[in-house]
């Protein structure tokens, strides 16, 4: 992420498989065993854009409910305002970077992000989506907190 007085961009990928496929996106993936949250944040990021970064501040926690799933999808989010290197395409990304304030590839992420995505540049906060499918929010609830 790179701020300036005009513009904010934030670095986006497009997954290519998986769980939310062709959708735009930030990196991640599961924690593996044995892996802190973080350092599977750092992992997946250094996986899918080739990137890595010295400070990584927690900003976000969201869970999901996807109706007919047992288990609730705990999401940690993560900011970075410096990388070290150059974005790459990876086997399961697709990168290339998005001018926040020109606009959203809205159309083609998660339908929850338009609500929490503007949060993730000054605040953070908890979040909770309630899905019918992986296009319909049913419930949700988002709230800003001091501390994670
Ligand atoms: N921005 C955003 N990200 C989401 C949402 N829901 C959701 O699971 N994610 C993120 C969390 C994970 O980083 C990623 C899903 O990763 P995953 O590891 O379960 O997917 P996958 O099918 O590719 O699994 P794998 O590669 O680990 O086998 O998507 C959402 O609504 N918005």
């Amino acid at each position: 992420m790179f701020t300036n007085k005009l513009l904010t961009l934030v670095l986006l990928g497009m997954k290519k498989r998986g769980f939310g496929a062709v959708k735009w996106n930030g990196f991640g993936g599961k924690v593996q065993p044995g892996e802190t949250i973080e350092e599977a944040a750092r992992q997946e990021l250094q996986e899918e854009s080739g990137l890595t970064v010295d400070a990584l501040d927690k900003i976000g926690n969201i869970k999901f409910e996807l109706i007919g799933e047992t288990e609730l999808r705990d999401v940690h989010v993560f900011r970075a305002d410096n990388y070290n290197g150059e974005p790459t395409e990876s086997d399961g990304i697709h990168s290339q970077s998005h001018a926040f304030y020109l606009g959203y590839p809205s159309g083609q992420m998660w339908v929850d992000d338009i609500l929490w995505f503007p949060l993730m540049l000054q605040k953070k906060f908890l979040g909770y989506f309630k899905f019918q499918g992986h296009d319909l929010i049913i419930d949700h609830k988002l709230e800003e907190v001091e501390n994670l």
